[in-house]
Protein backbone atom coordinates (compact mmCIF):
# COMPACT_ATOMS: atom_id res chain seq x y z
CA UNK A 1 0.00 0.00 0.00
CA UNK A 2 1.53 3.48 -0.76
CA UNK A 3 2.41 5.74 2.03
CA UNK A 4 0.33 8.78 3.07
CA UNK A 5 2.53 11.75 1.73
CA UNK A 6 2.26 14.30 5.07
CA UNK A 7 4.50 17.15 4.18
CA UNK A 8 5.76 18.50 0.57
CA UNK A 9 8.27 21.46 0.19
CA UNK A 10 9.01 22.90 -2.53
CA UNK A 11 11.79 25.48 -3.33
CA UNK A 12 10.83 26.79 0.52
CA UNK A 13 13.12 29.72 1.34
CA UNK A 14 13.38 31.99 3.47
CA UNK A 15 15.25 35.66 4.07
CA UNK A 16 15.87 37.17 6.90
CA UNK A 17 16.25 41.45 8.05
CA UNK A 18 19.54 41.18 9.66
CA UNK A 19 18.00 44.38 11.89
CA UNK A 20 20.95 45.66 14.00
CA UNK A 21 18.95 47.39 16.66
CA UNK A 22 15.65 48.75 17.11
CA UNK A 23 15.42 51.46 15.06
CA UNK A 24 16.63 49.58 11.85
CA UNK A 25 13.10 47.72 12.29
CA UNK A 26 11.45 51.91 12.16
CA UNK A 27 14.04 52.75 9.07
CA UNK A 28 12.01 49.62 7.12
CA UNK A 29 8.53 52.15 7.48
CA UNK A 30 9.86 55.18 7.36
CA UNK A 31 9.43 56.67 3.54
CA UNK A 32 13.18 58.73 4.26
CA UNK A 33 14.63 55.69 5.81
CA UNK A 34 16.84 53.57 3.42
CA UNK A 35 16.36 50.45 2.33
CA UNK A 36 19.82 48.49 2.42
CA UNK A 37 19.00 46.88 5.31
CA UNK A 38 21.46 43.73 5.50
CA UNK A 39 19.76 40.44 4.44
CA UNK A 40 20.57 36.82 4.79
CA UNK A 41 18.98 34.03 3.24
CA UNK A 42 18.80 31.08 5.56
CA UNK A 43 17.01 28.84 3.32
CA UNK A 44 17.81 29.07 -0.16
CA UNK A 45 15.08 26.49 -2.04
CA UNK A 46 14.75 23.76 0.43
CA UNK A 47 12.62 20.65 -1.27
CA UNK A 48 11.15 17.04 0.10
CA UNK A 49 8.91 14.52 0.50
CA UNK A 50 7.69 13.23 4.32
CA UNK A 51 5.47 10.28 4.11
CA UNK A 52 3.24 9.27 6.75
CA UNK A 53 5.23 6.54 9.56
CA UNK A 54 8.60 8.61 8.56
CA UNK A 55 11.31 9.29 11.11
CA UNK A 56 13.51 11.95 9.65
CA UNK A 57 15.96 13.47 10.83
CA UNK A 58 17.60 16.99 10.14
CA UNK A 59 21.61 17.25 10.51
CA UNK A 60 23.62 20.58 9.48
CA UNK A 61 26.43 22.66 10.85
CA UNK A 62 25.12 25.05 13.00
CA UNK A 63 23.38 28.22 11.34
CA UNK A 64 22.69 26.02 8.64
CA UNK A 65 18.80 26.57 8.76
CA UNK A 66 17.80 23.34 10.78
CA UNK A 67 15.43 25.01 13.08
CA UNK A 68 14.60 27.66 10.23
CA UNK A 69 13.21 24.97 8.38
CA UNK A 70 10.89 23.19 11.55
CA UNK A 71 9.45 26.69 12.39
CA UNK A 72 7.76 26.97 8.88
CA UNK A 73 6.60 23.39 8.93
CA UNK A 74 5.46 23.63 11.95
CA UNK A 75 4.11 27.16 10.25
CA UNK A 76 5.17 29.65 13.02
CA UNK A 77 7.19 31.41 10.44
CA UNK A 78 6.19 31.88 7.18
CA UNK A 79 8.78 30.99 4.14
CA UNK A 80 9.65 33.97 1.96
CA UNK A 81 8.69 31.88 -1.12
CA UNK A 82 8.47 28.29 -2.37
CA UNK A 83 5.27 25.69 -1.52
CA UNK A 84 4.40 23.89 1.64
CA UNK A 85 1.72 21.59 2.00
CA UNK A 86 1.15 19.75 5.71
CA UNK A 87 -1.39 17.08 5.75
CA UNK A 88 -2.10 16.65 9.30
CA UNK A 89 -1.53 18.51 12.35
CA UNK A 90 1.86 19.23 13.49
CA UNK A 91 3.76 20.07 17.32
CA UNK A 92 6.69 21.13 17.37
CA UNK A 93 9.17 21.19 20.49
CA UNK A 94 11.75 22.95 20.41
CA UNK A 95 14.66 23.96 23.77
CA UNK A 96 12.17 26.38 25.77
CA UNK A 97 9.87 27.28 22.67
CA UNK A 98 6.33 28.23 22.81
CA UNK A 99 7.51 28.75 26.90
CA UNK A 100 6.21 32.10 29.04
CA UNK A 101 9.17 33.30 31.31
CA UNK A 102 7.21 35.42 33.48
CA UNK A 103 4.62 32.78 33.70
CA UNK A 104 4.69 29.16 36.34
CA UNK A 105 5.40 25.98 34.99
CA UNK A 106 1.86 25.13 36.06
CA UNK A 107 0.56 28.13 34.12
CA UNK A 108 2.16 27.54 30.90
CA UNK A 109 1.62 23.80 31.09
CA UNK A 110 -2.36 25.56 31.05
CA UNK A 111 -1.22 27.91 28.48
CA UNK A 112 0.23 25.31 25.66
CA UNK A 113 -2.61 22.74 26.11
CA UNK A 114 -5.11 25.64 25.47
CA UNK A 115 -2.88 26.77 22.38
CA UNK A 116 -3.15 23.07 21.38
CA UNK A 117 -6.59 22.91 21.53
CA UNK A 118 -7.49 20.67 24.55
CA UNK A 119 -10.96 22.08 26.89
CA UNK A 120 -10.28 23.24 30.15
CA UNK A 121 -11.38 19.52 31.56
CA UNK A 122 -8.90 17.49 29.50
CA UNK A 123 -6.12 19.92 30.29
CA UNK A 124 -6.85 19.25 34.72
CA UNK A 125 -7.29 15.22 33.62
CA UNK A 126 -3.77 15.34 31.95
CA UNK A 127 -2.43 18.31 34.33
CA UNK A 128 -0.47 15.89 37.02
CA UNK A 129 0.59 13.34 34.05
CA UNK A 130 2.59 16.32 32.56
CA UNK A 131 4.14 17.42 35.59
CA UNK A 132 5.06 13.89 36.66
CA UNK A 133 5.96 13.43 33.14
CA UNK A 134 8.53 16.62 33.41
CA UNK A 135 10.87 14.78 35.89
CA UNK A 136 11.82 15.51 39.74
CA UNK A 137 13.36 18.87 39.03
CA UNK A 138 10.33 20.66 37.29
CA UNK A 139 8.07 18.75 39.73
CA UNK A 140 9.79 20.34 42.64
CA UNK A 141 8.92 24.00 40.84
CA UNK A 142 6.18 23.73 38.91
CA UNK A 143 4.78 26.91 41.01
CA UNK A 144 7.91 28.85 40.03
CA UNK A 145 8.21 31.32 36.90
CA UNK A 146 9.34 29.45 34.02
CA UNK A 147 12.59 31.99 33.60
CA UNK A 148 13.98 30.38 36.33
CA UNK A 149 14.35 27.57 34.90
CA UNK A 150 17.26 25.48 33.53
CA UNK A 151 17.35 24.85 29.53
CA UNK A 152 16.89 21.49 30.64
CA UNK A 153 14.37 21.92 32.47
CA UNK A 154 12.18 23.98 30.13
CA UNK A 155 12.74 21.01 27.29
CA UNK A 156 11.18 18.78 29.69
CA UNK A 157 8.08 20.02 30.36
CA UNK A 158 7.65 21.83 26.56
CA UNK A 159 8.54 17.85 25.70
CA UNK A 160 5.96 16.52 28.60
CA UNK A 161 2.91 18.78 27.35
CA UNK A 162 3.64 17.36 24.11
CA UNK A 163 3.90 14.14 24.47
CA UNK A 164 0.72 14.07 25.96
CA UNK A 165 -0.96 15.31 23.00
CA UNK A 166 -2.06 13.66 19.91
CA UNK A 167 -0.56 15.47 16.82
CA UNK A 168 -0.25 13.67 13.31
CA UNK A 169 3.61 14.92 12.80
CA UNK A 170 5.67 15.29 15.98
CA UNK A 171 8.64 18.27 15.02
CA UNK A 172 11.59 17.77 17.58
CA UNK A 173 13.85 21.02 17.86
CA UNK A 174 17.07 19.51 19.83
CA UNK A 175 14.40 19.20 22.92
CA UNK A 176 15.59 15.93 23.74
CA UNK A 177 19.70 17.10 23.71
CA UNK A 178 19.27 19.24 26.70
CA UNK A 179 17.70 16.63 29.15
CA UNK A 180 20.08 13.81 31.10
CA UNK A 181 19.78 9.99 29.68
CA UNK A 182 16.64 8.61 31.42
CA UNK A 183 15.00 11.71 29.91
CA UNK A 184 16.36 10.85 26.80
CA UNK A 185 15.69 7.28 27.33
CA UNK A 186 11.78 8.00 28.09
CA UNK A 187 11.95 10.39 24.91
CA UNK A 188 13.01 8.01 22.83
CA UNK A 189 10.37 5.53 23.89
CA UNK A 190 7.61 8.08 23.64
CA UNK A 191 8.59 8.39 19.41
CA UNK A 192 9.04 4.98 18.88
CA UNK A 193 5.63 4.47 20.28
CA UNK A 194 4.79 7.33 17.98
CA UNK A 195 6.01 5.63 15.16
CA UNK A 196 4.40 2.25 15.20
CA UNK A 197 1.10 4.36 15.83
CA UNK A 198 2.26 5.24 11.70
CA UNK A 199 2.91 8.66 12.90
CA UNK A 200 5.48 10.90 11.70
CA UNK A 201 8.46 12.83 13.22
CA UNK A 202 11.00 15.42 12.03
CA UNK A 203 13.58 15.60 14.32
CA UNK A 204 16.69 17.88 14.22
CA UNK A 205 19.75 17.42 16.60
CA UNK A 206 23.45 17.88 16.52
CA UNK A 207 23.78 14.36 18.23
CA UNK A 208 24.28 12.01 15.79
CA UNK A 209 23.90 9.03 17.90
CA UNK A 210 20.29 10.29 18.63
CA UNK A 211 19.31 10.84 15.14
CA UNK A 212 21.07 7.22 14.34
CA UNK A 213 18.89 5.93 17.37
CA UNK A 214 15.70 7.45 16.23
CA UNK A 215 15.58 8.40 12.34
CA UNK A 216 15.13 6.37 9.31
CA UNK A 217 16.19 9.13 6.90
CA UNK A 218 18.06 11.71 6.98
CA UNK A 219 17.75 15.44 5.30
CA UNK A 220 21.13 16.89 5.30
CA UNK A 221 21.24 21.01 5.27
CA UNK A 222 24.25 23.26 4.51
CA UNK A 223 23.53 26.94 4.55
CA UNK A 224 20.42 26.97 3.34
CA UNK A 225 20.35 24.24 0.85
CA UNK A 226 20.10 20.38 0.69
CA UNK A 227 23.07 18.83 0.32
CA UNK A 228 22.21 15.18 0.44
CA UNK A 229 19.14 13.29 1.93
CA UNK A 230 18.55 9.55 2.27
CA UNK A 231 18.78 6.46 4.21
CA UNK A 232 20.41 7.42 7.77
CA UNK A 233 23.26 4.44 7.03
CA UNK A 234 24.51 6.65 4.15
CA UNK A 235 24.08 9.91 4.97
CA UNK A 236 25.12 10.61 8.34
CA UNK A 237 28.83 8.85 7.96
CA UNK A 238 29.20 11.44 5.29
CA UNK A 239 27.88 14.46 6.80
CA UNK A 240 30.12 13.19 9.71
CA UNK A 241 33.19 13.40 7.79
CA UNK A 242 32.18 17.14 6.75
CA UNK A 243 31.89 18.56 10.02
CA UNK A 244 34.91 17.03 11.26
CA UNK A 245 36.97 18.77 8.48
CA UNK A 246 34.96 21.62 8.55
CA UNK A 247 35.49 21.72 12.28
CA UNK A 248 39.30 22.28 11.68
CA UNK A 249 39.07 25.53 10.32
CA UNK A 250 38.88 28.62 12.97
CA UNK A 251 36.43 30.18 14.53
CA UNK A 252 37.12 33.61 11.82
CA UNK A 253 36.88 31.15 8.65
CA UNK A 254 33.94 29.62 9.64
CA UNK A 255 32.34 33.16 10.57
CA UNK A 256 32.91 34.67 7.27
CA UNK A 257 31.55 31.39 5.21
CA UNK A 258 28.62 31.73 7.16
CA UNK A 259 27.94 35.75 7.09
CA UNK A 260 28.94 35.25 2.99
CA UNK A 261 26.64 32.06 2.58
CA UNK A 262 23.64 34.37 3.46
CA UNK A 263 24.42 37.05 0.31
CA UNK A 264 25.46 33.91 -2.05
CA UNK A 265 21.67 33.42 -3.08
CA UNK A 266 18.89 35.06 -5.64
CA UNK A 267 15.42 34.06 -5.86
CA UNK A 268 15.46 34.79 -9.80
CA UNK A 269 18.51 32.58 -10.51
CA UNK A 270 16.84 29.48 -8.67
CA UNK A 271 13.71 29.85 -10.91
CA UNK A 272 15.37 30.01 -13.93
CA UNK A 273 17.46 27.20 -12.98
CA UNK A 274 13.77 25.45 -12.79
CA UNK A 275 12.46 26.36 -15.89
CA UNK A 276 9.80 23.45 -15.54
CA UNK A 277 8.63 23.93 -12.62
CA UNK A 278 5.36 26.38 -12.03
CA UNK A 279 6.75 30.01 -11.70
CA UNK A 280 4.60 29.98 -8.04
CA UNK A 281 7.47 28.68 -6.54
CA UNK A 282 9.31 31.08 -7.07
CA UNK A 283 7.09 34.14 -6.07
CA UNK A 284 7.89 36.27 -2.82
CA UNK A 285 4.76 36.04 -0.62
CA UNK A 286 3.02 39.35 -0.54
CA UNK A 287 3.98 39.94 3.06
CA UNK A 288 7.80 39.17 2.45
CA UNK A 289 8.03 41.98 -0.39
CA UNK A 290 9.59 45.08 0.57
CA UNK A 291 7.80 48.27 0.62
CA UNK A 292 8.38 49.84 -2.33
CA UNK A 293 8.96 53.91 -2.25
CA UNK A 294 5.74 54.57 -3.44
CA UNK A 295 4.03 52.68 -0.58
CA UNK A 296 6.11 54.10 2.09
CA UNK A 297 5.12 57.71 1.09
CA UNK A 298 1.59 56.54 0.56
CA UNK A 299 1.72 55.46 4.46
CA UNK A 300 3.51 58.08 5.33
CA UNK A 301 0.73 60.58 3.69
CA UNK A 302 -2.28 58.14 5.35
CA UNK A 303 -0.13 58.67 9.02
CA UNK A 304 0.03 62.38 8.25
CA UNK A 305 -3.92 62.97 7.14
CA UNK A 306 -4.83 60.85 10.54
CA UNK A 307 -2.36 63.22 12.46
CA UNK A 308 -3.81 66.07 10.82
CA UNK A 309 -7.82 64.15 12.07
CA UNK A 310 -6.70 63.77 15.50
CA UNK A 311 -5.22 67.20 16.08
CA UNK A 312 -8.75 68.83 14.62
CA UNK A 313 -10.36 66.92 16.99
CA UNK A 314 -8.55 67.72 19.99
CA UNK A 315 -9.38 71.35 19.35
CA UNK A 316 -12.99 70.59 18.50
CA UNK A 317 -12.81 71.67 14.86
CA UNK A 318 -15.15 70.35 12.52
CA UNK A 319 -13.12 68.04 10.04
CA UNK A 320 -14.31 70.43 7.58
CA UNK A 321 -13.35 73.82 9.23
CA UNK A 322 -9.96 72.21 9.97
CA UNK A 323 -9.86 71.09 5.78
CA UNK A 324 -10.67 74.60 4.76
CA UNK A 325 -8.93 76.21 7.48
CA UNK A 326 -5.50 74.10 7.95
CA UNK A 327 -3.59 76.76 9.98
CA UNK A 328 -6.40 76.69 12.89
CA UNK A 329 -4.87 73.19 13.31
CA UNK A 330 -1.40 73.73 12.15
CA UNK A 331 0.27 76.44 13.12
CA UNK A 332 3.73 77.20 11.80
CA UNK A 333 5.86 76.36 15.03
CA UNK A 334 3.77 72.83 14.13
CA UNK A 335 5.19 72.67 10.81
CA UNK A 336 8.73 73.37 11.85
CA UNK A 337 8.88 70.86 14.08
CA UNK A 338 7.59 68.11 11.91
CA UNK A 339 10.02 69.28 9.09
CA UNK A 340 12.66 69.30 11.66
CA UNK A 341 11.60 65.52 13.00
CA UNK A 342 11.79 64.58 9.11
CA UNK A 343 15.20 66.09 8.65
CA UNK A 344 16.73 64.41 11.79
CA UNK A 345 14.65 60.71 10.74
CA UNK A 346 16.69 61.49 7.19
CA UNK A 347 19.84 62.67 8.39
CA UNK A 348 19.82 59.65 11.21
CA UNK A 349 19.08 56.93 8.41
CA UNK A 350 21.44 58.36 5.48
CA UNK A 351 24.38 59.57 7.24
CA UNK A 352 25.10 57.79 10.01
CA UNK A 353 24.76 54.24 8.31
CA UNK A 354 27.88 55.22 6.45
CA UNK A 355 30.24 55.12 10.20
CA UNK A 356 28.09 52.18 11.19
CA UNK A 357 30.69 48.96 10.63
CA UNK A 358 29.53 45.45 11.38
CA UNK A 359 31.64 43.68 13.81
CA UNK A 360 31.94 40.10 13.55
CA UNK A 361 33.48 39.07 17.01
CA UNK A 362 36.12 36.18 16.43
N1 LIG B 1 15.26 36.03 13.12
C1 LIG B 1 16.40 35.98 12.46
N2 LIG B 1 16.95 37.10 11.93
C2 LIG B 1 18.12 37.07 11.24
N3 LIG B 1 18.81 35.93 11.01
C3 LIG B 1 18.33 34.78 11.53
C4 LIG B 1 17.11 34.75 12.28
N4 LIG B 1 16.88 33.46 12.66
C5 LIG B 1 17.92 32.73 12.17
N5 LIG B 1 18.77 33.53 11.50
C6 LIG B 1 20.00 33.11 10.80
O1 LIG B 1 19.62 32.13 9.85
C7 LIG B 1 20.61 31.11 9.82
C8 LIG B 1 19.95 29.76 10.07
O2 LIG B 1 19.51 29.73 11.41
P1 LIG B 1 18.85 28.43 12.04
O3 LIG B 1 18.54 28.71 13.47
O4 LIG B 1 17.75 27.97 11.18
O5 LIG B 1 20.06 27.39 11.91
P2 LIG B 1 20.27 25.99 12.63
O6 LIG B 1 20.76 25.06 11.57
O7 LIG B 1 19.06 25.57 13.38
O8 LIG B 1 21.44 26.37 13.64
P3 LIG B 1 21.88 25.66 15.01
O9 LIG B 1 22.36 24.30 14.65
O10 LIG B 1 23.00 26.52 15.50
O11 LIG B 1 20.69 25.66 15.92
C9 LIG B 1 21.66 31.46 10.87
O12 LIG B 1 22.77 32.08 10.23
C10 LIG B 1 20.95 32.44 11.76
O13 LIG B 1 21.85 33.39 12.30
Amino acid sequence: MDKKLKIRARYLTKEYDMMKNKSDMLKTLLPFGNNDIEKFWALKGVSFDVYEGDSVGIVGLNGGGKSTLLNIVSQIIPPTSGELTVNGTTNIISVGAGLNGKLTGRENIIMKCEMLGMSDDEIQEKMDDIINYSGDQVIGKIDQPVKTYSSGMKSRLGFSVLVHQDPDILIIDEALSVGDAPFFEKGVARMKEFKEQGKTIMFVSHSLSQVKALCDKVIWIDHGRVVMEGDADEVLPQFDEFQRTYNKKTKAERAKITRESGKDFDLEELRQSHPDEPVEYFNRRLYDKPFSWTTRLALFLITMVLCFTVAADLKNLPLRTAVMHPQMVLSLKWLIVIVAVIAVMFIYSNVTRHFKERHVLD
